[in-house]
């Protein structure tokens, strides 16, 4: 916990006390309100002071006992739910600092909106009461041993067979087993089945079946269902406590009332009817996911960069020629250029992510009122932004776990099972590179719709704006004049637009457009990153435009727009500079403020990871201590190893003790 008790020494202390702005609101402005400050600092003490909810023995668990302290941890989690009768806010809070992915991941976050978004009211009426109250528990069962990104490749076949009024669920083909489903592998009950529906002889495609796994009385597989987990993952602890698991089907019957049939209905009959929707509805679930994923990647950054900081500020390497106490290894300009622009990323991300779920709040009720004109950008924004903060997040991760030297490679740093868990993310709900190829389709065809006319709107309005922005030039003359917003704003604009027209054309010369696509996709995933940096710079720069009380508050944030800017212009000053949008002075100019920012932000570094407000428990990190205190800390945990329960270790007398012994009567000889 937080430093302040009795008998405690403050060893960031002196770090805490150059900062040039109230902490207190930075919390506020990090968390949203006061109100989500408050409730998340109760639930947070709540899981740190819960002696079950321990966790710094996890990466020394064989898997089997992992997974049993998972469903421990969850169980208890339920209970604790129930008897304080938390509010759902209170509740998803106390599950994310619990910090042990598991089963529930899947069952409140994927199955419970499959339900709700394509499922019809009366099959809500009837699912929903059960799973609320933990009577079943639910998984998302859509990839396949074969196919996971190209959903409409799916193999699993549900046929009807109006005769019974039933589906037949079945699993043809090895590749068309499910594989990866989270919580399917031991825990799940049920789960919502993506499978080609067949009707009356005619594929219908693909489209989701709740179907009962598992035996409500004692946990058994139903006959036809075949079920297991499917192996261990990368990393110790880490998603290895996720019961990722296999799954099969011959010939298993479910009534005909489990499809859900929101979108399209298969009468008793056997006709199969589509409402007047968009089919790309079908996807909700994975869009709603991805949203919140981003909002993940800002808390997974923020942990890792709170790690980073504080032991850079604590650490000592050299020191001056003349003498004198060692350099705080954070003095250093390299530490700073390689951690300042992920700790400004970690704020970027939380607000472009705050803004994204306000967007998907918008986009829900136009689509509940059959306004379906949002789709494309809520798909786009989505799949975008999900790719490119998990994307920084994970590199991040792992760039923070180099920032902290030796130590940082110690499971008791908390960073490489911080990695391991969070890696995954770049895959799960959609590989990055698929989904960055989602939005610059979407751009190409923004791009081609430009000449007649057609006004592009939403985060792609810019667009339309081609003539100015094909032709500007950057009036940057001097270092500061890259504070200015406006500046900053028109660079990013014009590269992503220039970039993209570029795309279209050469797509335009190639033979065919598929062809074309197929050939310039490396540039298309480039086009896509271009577009959605400019995303987060922007809503980032409108964040800082906004009422921020606290003193000192707004000017920090607006510092650490500005590096979160110039460093992704210093970082793809290649684009920058191939499409004219600025010249090479400009690009310099851009690096020497981004030095001078760093030296703004160094004495208030500390502060601004205490803003995230974490408990010593959630972080999992000696070197991320709150009191600074690291060295006692890691000497302390080295000794809680299993290997250290005896001085000699087992296997002494087979393996060293001979070897030992042999090598004595050779050097006798
Ligand atoms: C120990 C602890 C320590 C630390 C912890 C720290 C951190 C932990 C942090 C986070 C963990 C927390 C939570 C984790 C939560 C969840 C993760 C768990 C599990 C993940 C679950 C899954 O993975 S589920 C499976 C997901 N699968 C996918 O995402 C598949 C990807 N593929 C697709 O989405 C699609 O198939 C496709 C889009 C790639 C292609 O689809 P399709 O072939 O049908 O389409 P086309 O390309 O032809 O496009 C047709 C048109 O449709 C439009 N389109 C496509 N998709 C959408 C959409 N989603 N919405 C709207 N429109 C869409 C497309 O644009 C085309 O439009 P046109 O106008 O051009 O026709
Ligand atoms: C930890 C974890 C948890 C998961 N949980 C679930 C779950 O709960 N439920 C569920 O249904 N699924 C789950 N998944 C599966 C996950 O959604 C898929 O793995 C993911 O969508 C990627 O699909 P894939 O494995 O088929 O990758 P592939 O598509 O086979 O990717 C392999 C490579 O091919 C490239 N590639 C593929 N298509 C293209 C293309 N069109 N153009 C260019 N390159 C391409 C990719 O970029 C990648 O480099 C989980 C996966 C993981 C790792």
């Amino acid at each position: 916990m937080e430093a302040g008790g009795a008998g405690e020494v403050d060893h960031l202390a002196g770090e805490r006390a150059t900062a040039q702005f109230d902490v207190d609101h930075m919390k506020v402005a990090w968390a949203g309100s006061r109100h989500a400050v408050d409730v998340a600092d109760r639930m947070a003490r709540l899981v740190a002071s819960d002696p079950v909810f321990r966790k710094d023995n996890r990466t020394m668990l064989p898997r089997k006992e992992l997974f049993k302290d998972t469903l421990r941890k969850a169980a208890h989690a339920w209970k604790r739910i129930v008897e304080l009768r938390l509010t759902e806010e209170e509740a998803n809070l106390l599950r994310l600092y619990v910090d042990q992915p598991g089963y529930v991941d899947l069952h409140w976050g994927m199955f419970v909106p499959a339900i709700k978004g394509q499922g019809t009211e009366e099959q809500q009426k009837k699912w929903l009461p059960l799973a609320y109250k933990f009577q079943i528990i639910g998984c998302y069962a859509q990839t396949e041993l074969g196919h996971g990104s190209n959903v409409q490749g799916l193999e699993t076949t549900a046929t009807f067979d109006p005769k019974t009024d039933e589906f037949v669920m079945h699993s043809p083909t090895l590749t068309s087993s499910k594989w990866w489903p989270g919580g399917l592998g031991k825990a799940s009950t049920h789960a919502v089945v993506y499978a080609r529906l067949i009707t009356e002889g005619k594929d219908y495609g693909i489209h989701g079946f709740i179907v009962q796994l598992r035996s409500l009385e004692d946990h058994s597989p139903l006959p036809g269902v075949t079920l297991g987990d499917i192996g261990g993952k990368f990393g110790s602890g880490a998603y290895n406590s996720m019961d990722n698991g296999v799954l099969r089907f011959d010939h298993v019957r479910i009534p005909r009332d489990q499809m859900l049939m929101r979108l399209s209905q298969v009468t008793k009959e056997g006709k199969y009817v589509h409402s007047n929707v968009p089919k790309q509805l079908l996807y909700g679930t994975m869009v709603f996911v991805r949203q919140t994923i981003v909002a993940d990647a800002s808390k997974a950054l923020s942990r890792a960069t709170c790690i980073a900081v504080r032991y850079s500020a604590m650490r000592k390497q050299f020191g001056p020629q003349t003498g004198g106490p060692e350099t705080q290894v954070l003095n250093y300009k390299t530490q700073q250029s390689r951690l300042f622009p992920l700790l400004a990323s970690a704020y970027a991300f939380r607000f472009v992510g705050e803004w994204l779920k306000w967007l998907y709040t918008d986009v829900t009720h136009k689509l509940e009122a059959k306004d379906f004109s949002t789709l494309q950008e809520a798909h786009a924004c989505t799949a975008g932004l999900k790719a490119v903060t998990t994307s920084a997040t994970a590199d991040g991760i792992e760039e923070c776990r180099k920032l902290c030297g030796g130590h940082g490679y110690l499971n008791s740093s908390g960073l490489p099972e911080l990695f391991a868990t969070y890696v995954p993310a770049c895959t799960y709900e959609g590989d990055n590179v698929v989904l960055l190829l989602q939005v610059a389709r979407i751009l190409m065809k923004t791009v081609s719709q430009l000449a007649s006319g057609k006004q592009p709107v939403g985060t792609m309005a810019y667009m339309g704006n081609v003539q100015y922005l094909m032709q500007c030039k950057c009036g940057v003359n001097t270092a500061e004049d890259w504070l200015s917003p406006a500046a900053i704003r028109e660079v990013f604009e014009a590269r992503a637009l220039r970039m993209a027209v570029n795309c279209a054309q050469n797509i335009n010369r190639a033979p065919s457009q598929e062809e074309g696509l197929y050939e310039l996709s490396p540039d298309l995933l480039e086009v896509a990153v271009a577009h959605i940096q400019l995303i987060i710079v922007t809503k980032f720069i409108e964040k800082v435009e906004q009422d921020i009380p606290g003193e000192g508050v707004k000017e920090q944030l607006r510092n650490l727009c500005n590096v979160y800017a110039l460093y992704l212009v210093h970082k793809h000053l290649g684009d920058f500079l191939s499409t004219g949008c600025m010249t090479a002075r400009q690009g310099a100019l851009a690096n020497q403020q981004l030095g001078k920012l760093y030296a703004q932000l160094r004495p208030n570094a500390v502060a601004l990871v205490d803003a995230f407000n974490y408990t010593d428990h959630y972080l999992g990190s000696v070197l991320g201590r709150y009191d600074g205190n690291v060295y006692p800390a890691l000497y302390d945990e080295a000794w809680k190893d299993p290997l250290n329960d005896s001085p000699v270790p087992d296997g002494y007398r087979e393996h060293l003790r001979p070897l030992l012994k042999q090598q004595l009567k050779l050097s006798r000889l």
